[in-house]
């Protein structure tokens, strides 16, 4: 595509990736640079990005995975570790205003090789410490979707439910969008192409998946996800950014697993024998190094109920690990920045004599195509010491 637009100029000779302008922000990174924002001319929703190779002297467009930022009046941009670029939104609400486009992550590097074009993938920040999603598997009938109902009726506001998709045909009373996506294999094919699911398996003879979109709806929602899938899936996600819990449900018996499938009477003769071979594999698999932290045994269900409770510090006996939400900071309409090592220092430009807000990125964890927690802000006095500790390492 030829030469950098003259109109870009200004922003490309601007290297370290620092500057903020209206509504587009040049970074570079090895020898590509980053434009970031609003194209001149495109009407899109999202903040476009587009490369600059500068060894091939030619603009590239990559395929942009992830949820993305809606536009903005303008943003900072600043590059973390070579590997991705911070987003300062501005005129933003504080949990939208934190963005990271992860350009050469492991997720990003994978991506690249799977769909064999340039990729660059968003990621939204989460600020402190949220809690870690919960992946419940183990073998049809066991008793997971009766564990996580009881989990959703006691703690309606705490847990929300990753509904996945699947080919499989609905069962009498379960309701599109609420148990499942039910889908066609052909389009879950095609979403599954193009990036929009953060795994998916086969299993009994039918395509499941979570969607990207189904974690994040959760997430939008306040809620800790809880995740129903087969241990394929489990692995699957354990190799991913999602950084969650992992329990494995054990049934008592093979005699009374096969009696809960009958007794549910859900599937028909071929698929209970079916999901029943399944069954032997899955626990074999599920017993395989590092994939669950936990293990439970589904004999008596109020017994396993209230282990399940206890482990996610749930029963009253341990301090629960669902945190309270971190302190919300407002982030200055109109800001500039500056990256001293981990930290990075937002300064309002209306009022210079105001408190200035850090952002400290040491800690962070996950990443696209979910999200990145592990984002620490706090405000610090202009006149402190602590101010001049981070402008002398900048
Ligand atoms: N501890 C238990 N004792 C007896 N019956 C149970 C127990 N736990 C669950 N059940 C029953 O076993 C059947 C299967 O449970 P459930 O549907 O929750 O299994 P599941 O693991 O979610 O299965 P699938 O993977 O096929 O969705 C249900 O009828 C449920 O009421
Ligand atoms: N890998 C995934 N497995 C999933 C997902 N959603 C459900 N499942 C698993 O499928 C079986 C069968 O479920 P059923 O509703 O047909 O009985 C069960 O083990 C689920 O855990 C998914 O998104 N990904």
């Amino acid at each position: 595509m030829g030469e950098a637009p003259a109109l870009f100029v200004d922003y490309l000779q601007n290297g370290c990736g620092l500057k903020s302008n209206c509504c587009q922000t040049a970074t570079v990174i090895g020898s590509k640079r980053y434009l970031i924002g609003k194209t001149v001319g495109e009407s899109t929703m999202s903040i476009d990005v587009r490369i600059f190779d500068e060894c091939r002297r030619e603009w590239v467009i990559p395929t942009v995975l992830g949820k993305k930022p809606e536009q903005c009046n303008g943003h900072s941009a600043v590059s973390l570790n070579g590997d991705r670029i911070l987003i300062i939104r501005k005129d933003s609400l504080p949990a939208d205003s934190i963005w990271i486009l992860e350009v050469d992550s492991k997720y990003v590097r994978d991506q690249k090789k799977v769909l064999e074009t340039e990729v660059v993938a968003w990621s939204k920040g989460v600020i402190g410490d949220t809690e870690k999603p919960i992946v419940i598997s183990g073998p049809s009938g066991v008793g997971k979707g009766t564990l996580i109902s009881m989990l959703m009726k006691e703690f309606p506001s705490m847990f929300g439910f990753s509904v996945s998709h699947t080919t499989r045909a609905p069962r009498g009373m379960e309701q599109n969008g609420v148990h499942y996506h039910f889908t066609e294999r052909i389009v879950m094919e095609k979403d599954i192409k193009d990036g929009k699911f953060l795994e998916f398996a086969s299993v009994h003879g039918n395509l499941y998946g979570t969607s990207i979109e189904a974690v994040e709806a959760v997430a939008d929602a306040g809620k800790r996800c809880i995740l129903d899938i087969d241990v394929q899936g489990a692995r699957s996600v354990r190799a991913s950014s999602l950084e969650a819990t992992f329990i494995f449900i054990c049934p008592p018996s093979m005699e009374e697993l096969e009696k809960r499938l009958r007794s549910r009477g859900t599937e028909a003769e071929e698929q209970v024998l079916k999901r029943l071979r399944n069954a032997e594999a899955e626990i074999e698999q599920g017993k395989s190094p590092g994939i669950f932290d936990h293990f439970l045994y589904n004999d008596n269900l109020e017994e396993c109920y209230k282990n399940l409770k206890k482990l996610l510090g749930l029963d009253g006996t341990t301090a629960p690990t669902h945190r309270p939400s971190a302190k919300v900071v407002d982030l200055p309409l109109n800001h500039t920045v500056l990256k001293a090592d981990n930290k990075i220092l937002i300064a309002g430009s209306e009022n210079a004599s105001k408190n200035l807000i850090v952002l400290d990125v040491s800690l962070l964890i996950g990443g696209a195509p979910w999200r990145t927690r592990g984002l620490h802000i706090f405000e610090v006095d202009s006149s402190s010491d602590c101010l001049n500790e981070i402008i002398q390492l900048s």
